[in-house]
């Protein structure tokens, strides 16, 4: 067998057909041996818990999803073909690598070329044939608080035009069929209006949910272009999301494009700031969380000041979600469909907007060398790690969720204990437990301390991650890496190369329950290889 270190690890990639970063960790190793030794024990049984190596292309000897026990047999339909591929890539560059040790070097040389030239053209041929295959029917989620305007926006979308043909899934909670008549009717035929009555999606009907799509898919897939599915005001959107990842067959005929959370301006606040009993979640804030796009609905009810609140307390929730104020729903189609939010290539996209916005504004703060920016300063605030939250120290957005992150960040400067309850003077909202978390900073990224510290924070929170975002440069790596979760699913794979001049930055957002801005900053930054900054 040879020996690997001789090899590049761009030959090494193309010759594994697998990205630089899983090249390099093969390539450190060394050995060909251990590579050729782990390709062996994967028989077609043990695909199915192929997650060690097609959900984590990050680093596939790790197996760090497959530590996360809810991951364990279920497979994306793309990463299934992945796992073949892969396997049977490994199969055929181990072969290759062992009749290669006979070849002389020339030869060798040679061959390398010629394979990884084949390779790469194969590759090519088989992600556009893939890209070209997915005929997968998307769907978009619709979520909301009782009354906040989702069959309002429901009936917006179906009357618009737009060109698409519509299939809706209506969750009603009760017995009574309501909003099916609700529901415009004009560019569809009504059997195309399926009802789930008795219960809520996320809980006693998920089955319903999975059997609707099937059925839909199955017998009117001619007539209909995308699915919108409407929860009831009470849903809890992180099961319905989870259907599509989890169960095999929805996987394979239906992909989520985006959750849209429709937030009643005029009484989000007070959904929010509602205290439930332990255990119980706000379903209000977990919607506003799980959201990849938030109509800010009923803006015809509030002042520009309780909308520029509210949009502040939507913001430390979800940072990476684009908000939109609209009154009865009427916003851009574009916007709530074919979002691809919980698509690989639209990552970067998901995770710009936001974090460029902080930054701007960071700049611009210092360059002015203004109070706010001082502050943050002082706070301790980094210019590479804008935080959502750091909002918080305006007066006017001043809650007990800044407070509570506050508490180890500013001590010294508030000067007051942050652990009794509160008791200033000043605008007090309960603090939801659920926030955004940015990190943006430039460096690249040691692969294998970014694969356990984040396998490791896969394996001890993700019951509280809801949802993962994120653009990684790893070292030694041509590709950008791109990546997202919701709990313990987790996608990712190289993306574009990194420009010639581009500044390798990596960004992440996290959102999620509790979440230590702190402890995750210091977490990530420690993956940084000596001098990243
Ligand atoms: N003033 C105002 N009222 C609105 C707006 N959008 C919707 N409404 C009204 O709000 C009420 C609730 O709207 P729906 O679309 O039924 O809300 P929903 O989220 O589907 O309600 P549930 O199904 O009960 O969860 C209706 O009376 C709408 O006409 C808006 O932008 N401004």
């Amino acid at each position: 067998v040879p020996v690997l270190h001789r090899a590049r690890s761009s030959s090494v990639a193309a010759a594994f057909r697998i990205c630089r970063p899983c090249a390099l960790t093969l390539h450190s190793r060394r050995s060909a041996q251990l590579c050729v030794v782990k390709t062996t024990p994967w028989n077609a049984d043990e695909h199915r818990h192929g997650h060690r190596i097609c959900c984590s292309p990050l680093n596939p000897s790790c197996g760090w999803v497959t530590r996360s026990r809810s991951c364990e047999g279920q497979l994306h339909p793309h990463t299934s073909k992945h796992c073949r591929r892969y396997t049977d890539t490994l199969r055929r560059a181990s072969r290759h690598l062992v009749a290669r040790s006979r070849a002389t070097e020339v030869e060798r040389a040679e061959q390398e070329e010629q394979q990884q030239k084949e390779e790469e053209e194969e590759e090519e041929e088989e992600e556009e044939k893939e890209k070209e295959e997915d005929t997968r029917v998307p769907v978009t989620v619709i979520t909301g608080y009782l009354g906040s305007g989702k069959t309002t926006l429901l009936n917006y979308i179906l009357t618009a035009d737009h060109g698409k043909k519509i299939a809706v899934i209506e969750n009603e909670y009760g017995e009574v069929d309501i909003d099916g008549d609700l529901v415009a009717t004009k560019r569809m035929g009504a059997e195309d209006i399926v009802m789930l009555n008795n219960g809520c999606l996320c809980c006693t009907v998920r089955g319903d949910l999975v059997r609707m799509i099937l059925e839909l898919v199955r017998t009117k897939r001619d007539r209909f272009d995308h699915i919108v599915i409407e929860t009831t005001g009470l849903a809890n959107p992180s099961p319905v999301i989870q259907t599509f990842f989890i169960e095999d067959e929805i996987a394979m005929n239906a992909k989520l494009d985006g959750v849209v959370t429709v937030v009643d301006a005029k009484h989000a606040a007070q959904h929010i700031d509602e205290v439930k009993p332990d255990g119980v979640v706000n379903e209000a804030v977990e919607q506003i969380a799980f959201a990849d796009r938030i109509v800010l609905n009923k803006v015809d009810l509030v002042n520009e000041k309780e909308m520029e609140v509210l949009r502040r307390r939507i913001r430390r929730i979800n940072g990476m979600a684009r908000v939109v104020p609209t009154n009865y729903g009427v916003v851009e189609i574009d916007y709530v469909l074919g979002v691809g939010g919980f698509d690989l290539e639209r990552v970067e996209k998901e995770v710009q907007p936001e974090l460029l916005e902080e930054k701007k504004k960071k700049k611009k703060e210092e360059e002015e060398g203004g109070s706010v920016g001082k502050k943050k300063a002082e706070d301790g605030g980094n210019g590479d790690l804008p935080h959502s939250h750091h909002e918080g120290g305006d007066a006017e957005a001043h809650d007990h969720h800044s407070h509570h992150h506050s508490h180890e960040e500013h001590e010294d400067t508030h000067g007051h204990d942050h652990d009794h309850h509160h008791d200033h003077d000043h605008d007090h909202v309960h603090d939801p437990g659920v926030t955004s978390v940015s990190i943006v900073c430039d460096g690249e990224l040691d692969l294998e301390k970014i694969n356990d510290w984040l396998g490791d924070l896969l394996q001890e929170r993700s019951e509280d991650l809801y949802r993962m975002k994120g653009v990684l440069a790893i070292k030694g790596a041509d590709e950008r890496f791109v990546f997202q979760g919701v709990h313990a699913l987790f996608e990712g794979s190289p993306d574009r190369p990194w420009g010639k001049d581009e500044k390798r930055t990596n960004r992440i957002v996290f959102i999620g329950k509790d979440l230590n801005n702190e402890e995750l900053t210091r977490g990530f930054r420690s993956c940084l290889v000596a001098g990243g900054k």
